[in-house]
């Protein structure tokens, strides 16, 4: 049975902890060594039908999150669920969700011994959806010669491969992994363009992790912000974007219309303060700024991820 209609996705107080390996006390008990954790505690749900940004600081817990929705790995403790409204089920052994789902990972999962076409068969084959003119297509435009074998491309290519995989499987949940490492950025852009166009064509569910938050952020209807194994927020793009503010001016000006309010960044420049502000103004405060001659200004998700996520992030 072919499935088409976009998948969704919901992980409940999720934990995922590694183990270093099990140990043998003198007594005879068997004890496991943690390694680390890579999830603690994460819930969030994930909209049918959207492009949503997985952002994160490096290890937070973007990878483990994206292999447990693709049934790569399980939880230790905790429920996920994957598949279309009303039906979601736990991907885990679950061919019917699997078979659903597509992770593009960094390392392009390609038959390093074959030809990059017979890993392009091999997707093709098991996926009912495959569009072989997208592949085609794609590779032409990336420049890739499919008759050499993965380890004949440089790892841009080798993403471009990966990026290739990804939009023609049209797989209802398609997930990207820091799919841009190594690519250039006219290729980058132009991945970009590809998938907003295959997208609005053929919609579906995709999920893309990236640390150029600036070069993706147009991309994204939700952002997922994940930090230290924990969902620090997961909302549409634009509610993100309206959780603050930035606010130019002289000091005291500054100071007066902020009113109190958490500083998310602060910056001066000879008599001009700049600073973030969580939140939003009124419609008083913000004709206070006027009158005060204080420039209100919208924050990037860029900007607002960083300070979010900046255990040093300072109080007004
Ligand atoms: N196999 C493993 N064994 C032990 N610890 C692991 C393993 N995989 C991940 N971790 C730990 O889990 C945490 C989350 O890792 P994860 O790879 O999910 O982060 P990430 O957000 O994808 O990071 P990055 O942006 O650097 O790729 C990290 O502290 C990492 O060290």
């Amino acid at each position: 049975m072919t499935i088409t209609a976009p998948f969704g996705a919901r992980l409940d107080d999720v934990v995922v902890r590694f183990d270093r390996g099990r140990r043998l006390l003198p007594d005879g008990t068997l004890v496991k060594d943690e390694a680390g954790t890579g999830l603690d505690g994460a819930t969030l749900t994930i909209r049918p039908g959207t492009i949503t940004g997985v952002l994160g600081r490096n290890g937070a817990g973007k990878t483990t999150m994206l292999s447990l929705l693709a049934a790569f790995s399980r939880p230790t403790s905790g429920t996920v669920v994957v598949g279309p409204e009303g039906e979601q089920e736990d991907p885990w052994e679950n061919p019917w969700i699997t078979s659903g789902t597509q992770l593009v990972r960094e390392s392009g999962d390609l038959l390093n011994d074959e030809k990059v076409a017979t890993s392009l068969k091999y997707y093709a084959d098991m996926r009912s959806s495959w569009s072989a003119e997208t592949a085609e297509r794609l590779l032409d435009l990336f420049e890739v010669d499919a008759r050499k074998k993965p380890t004949a491309l440089s790892r841009g290519k080798r993403s471009a491969v990966g990026a290739t995989i990804g939009l023609a499987t049209r797989a209802p949940l398609t997930i990207f992994d820091e799919v841009y490492l190594g690519m250039d950025a006219p290729t980058r852009y132009a991945f970009y363009d590809e998938l907003l166009a295959d997208y609005a064509e053929h919609p579906r569910t995709i999920l893309l992790s990236s640390h150029l938050v600036e070069e993706v952020e147009r991309l994204f209807e939700d952002v997922v912000v994940i930090d230290r194994g924990r969902v620090l927020l997961a909302e549409p793009a634009d509610e993100m974007r309206s959780r603050g503010f930035s606010l130019t001016g002289t000091k005291d000006a500054v100071e007066r219309v902020a009113g109190g309010r958490r500083a998310l960044h602060r910056q001066q420049l000879g008599a001009t303060v700049q600073v973030t502000l969580e939140g939003a103004l009124d419609d008083a405060e913000l004709a206070e700024a006027r009158e005060a001659g204080v420039e209100v200004g919208a924050v990037p998700v860029q900007d607002l991820f960083v300070r979010l996520t900046d255990p040093r992030s300072v109080s007004s």
